[in-house]
């Protein structure tokens, strides 16, 4: 006999459930208040629970906390409000195995819950999630808070809410949002990721509103934003801090009403579109120095992800090198030292700045054996002293003023020793170094302005004229990619 316990002040909602969920096997006990509560868990053990957020007399959050104590084997399902969804993930975050809105418009959805809490055990249930993440880029690994993200991630892919992810650059923000699409009922719907720190105003507004025809010059013909092409799907706006003031209000409407228009258009469209939105500043001190709408940074944080930076989770780097292995098709193994430097290296770039090495090592010791070993490795994990500086002081160290003007002298006379020779001239190698030099000097004036503006490098890019995202680029932490990718 399975014992069902419901705890809600509206007679309706326990009437109801007391109806779907009765049966031979089933039995359903309904309490009204934290009182009702207490002398119910006290009379019987239950297998599931459904306890209302907001109580008369108490919250359901205590009630969640008694049981989990009494009980620890008992489901648990908070039920709430759109208002109180906060509330509920908080619930899910102290042990409650899921949540679900009220008024229950899908009573399919509510039955295969319950069906689901009973069928699988958490530990399978565990395997399955990190499995799918595996599937789409997303590496788990060992970390107690990476566990519980995802958990927590798998967990509110299925709600139609949205989710702002925040971590620093490199972290996986944009692997992970692509995670929860996969998860959600949405996945075989677009998933579009529009990076917002990457393009002027007038085309970001038009690309997620759409246009009309003459709306501005070169709107020749109609054109429907993402929110018209991806009604049904996921957008993923990255670096959303970087969105103007006046974009954000427009997204503001949208995620309270559904509604937009096109640039230049009179008639009102409609979306379903589900945003999740993510930034490596802190949105919340975007707020106070008045650069993010606070009422957009409540919309948008309904639920709250923080994916950890890589040096909080040493211990995943040896499955994630084997994953990056696989990924780039190579046999290759690092070498036990090779692994050691790894591993005490703090890699402020994250897993991006793990996968560029990675990358790099394969290229260098292809043809060279099958170990990669520390030779193949960057000189800057080979120095003790990489290990303790700040990601600005290394940045600036990375280049430092004589560094690069040797450089130049050097790369000057060896092109010019190429032009003078009489012999044949690989031009390949020529122009790739060529290429080489560009990273450099862009590398080089980055890290002088960083140096002036003493490691403020959203001043650095305004004085450099560039967005932070090339910015970020020339520092060689992330490929420099279309800002709209649809997958
Ligand atoms: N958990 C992970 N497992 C495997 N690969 C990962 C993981 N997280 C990130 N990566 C890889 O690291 C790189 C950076 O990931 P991603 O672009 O998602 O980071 P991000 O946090 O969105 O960066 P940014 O803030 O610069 O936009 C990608 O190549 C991605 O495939």
């Amino acid at each position: 006999m399975t014992n069902i316990l419901i705890i809600d002040d509206e007679r309706e909602v326990g009437n109801f459930l007391t109806h779907l969920l009765s049966g031979s096997d089933c039995h359903v006990f309904v309490g009204y208040s934290g009182e009702d509560a207490k002398r119910l868990i006290i009379q019987r053990q239950y297998q599931l629970a459904m306890i209302d957020v907001m109580l008369p007399d108490t919250s359901g959050l205590k009630i969640l906390r008694k049981i989990k104590e009494q009980m620890p084997q008992c489901k648990t399902i908070i039920m709430t409000g759109y208002s109180t969804v906060k509330t509920a993930v908080e619930a899910i975050k102290l042990g409650a195995n899921d949540y679900i809105e009220k008024p229950f418009d899908d009573i399919d959805q509510l039955e295969k819950l319950i069906k689901q809490l009973f069928e699988n055990t958490t530990p399978s249930n565990q395997s399955t999630m990190f499995e799918l993440a595996e599937r789409t880029g997303f590496i788990v690994g060992e970390n107690q808070s990476m566990k519980q993200l995802v958990t927590m991630a798998h967990k509110m892919a299925s709600k139609n809410i949205n989710v702002l992810i925040e971590g620093e650059t490199g972290t996986g923000k944009e692997v992970l949002a692509t995670y929860i699409h996969h998860a959600s009922q949405r996945k075989d719907q677009p998933f579009i990721a529009v990076n917002c720190g990457a393009l002027s105003e007038t085309l970001l507004e038009s690309e997620l509103f759409g246009h009309e025809k003459g709306a501005f010059t070169g709107a020749v013909k109609e054109k429907k934003g993402i929110f018209e092409l991806a009604s049904k799907g996921t957008l993923f706006l990255d670096e959303i801090g970087e969105a103007s003031l006046s974009i954000q209000v427009k997204l503001l409407r949208v995620l309270e009403t559904g509604e937009f228009f096109r640039v230049g258009g009179e008639s009102v469209k409609r979306t379903h579109t589900r945003i999740l939105a993510a930034s490596h500043v802190n949105l919340a001190e975007a707020v106070q120095e008045k650069k993010f709408r606070e009422d957009l940074l409540y919309r948008l944080d309904v639920v709250k992800l923080t994916i950890p930076p890589l040096r909080e989770r040493m211990e995943d780097i040896p499955l994630l090198i084997s994953f990056l292995l696989k990924k780039y098709q190579s046999d290759l193994t690092f070498s036990t030292e090779a692994l050691r430097l790894i591993q005490r290296y703090k890699w402020f770039g994250n897993i991006r700045e793990l996968s560029n090495m990675v990358k790099r090592a394969i290229t260098l010791a292809e043809d060279e054996g099958s170990l990669i070993t520390p030779a193949f490795l960057p000189e800057k994990l080979l120095s003790n002293e990489t290990i303790s500086i700040s990601e600005t002081s290394k940045d600036l160290q990375a280049s430092s003023v004589n560094d690069f003007e040797t450089y130049l002298r050097e790369w000057n006379k060896r092109l010019l020793s190429l032009w003078q020779e009489e012999k044949e001239v690989d031009l390949e190698i020529v122009l790739n170094d060529v290429k080489e030099l560009e990273a450099q000097i862009g590398k080089a004036f980055v890290t002088k302005m960083l140096r002036e503006t003493i490691g403020d490098r959203r001043e650095a890019a305004k004085r450099l004229n560039i967005s932070m995202r090339k910015l970020r680029y020339l520092l060689n932490e992330k490929k420099q990619q279309s800002p709209i990718k649809i997958k």
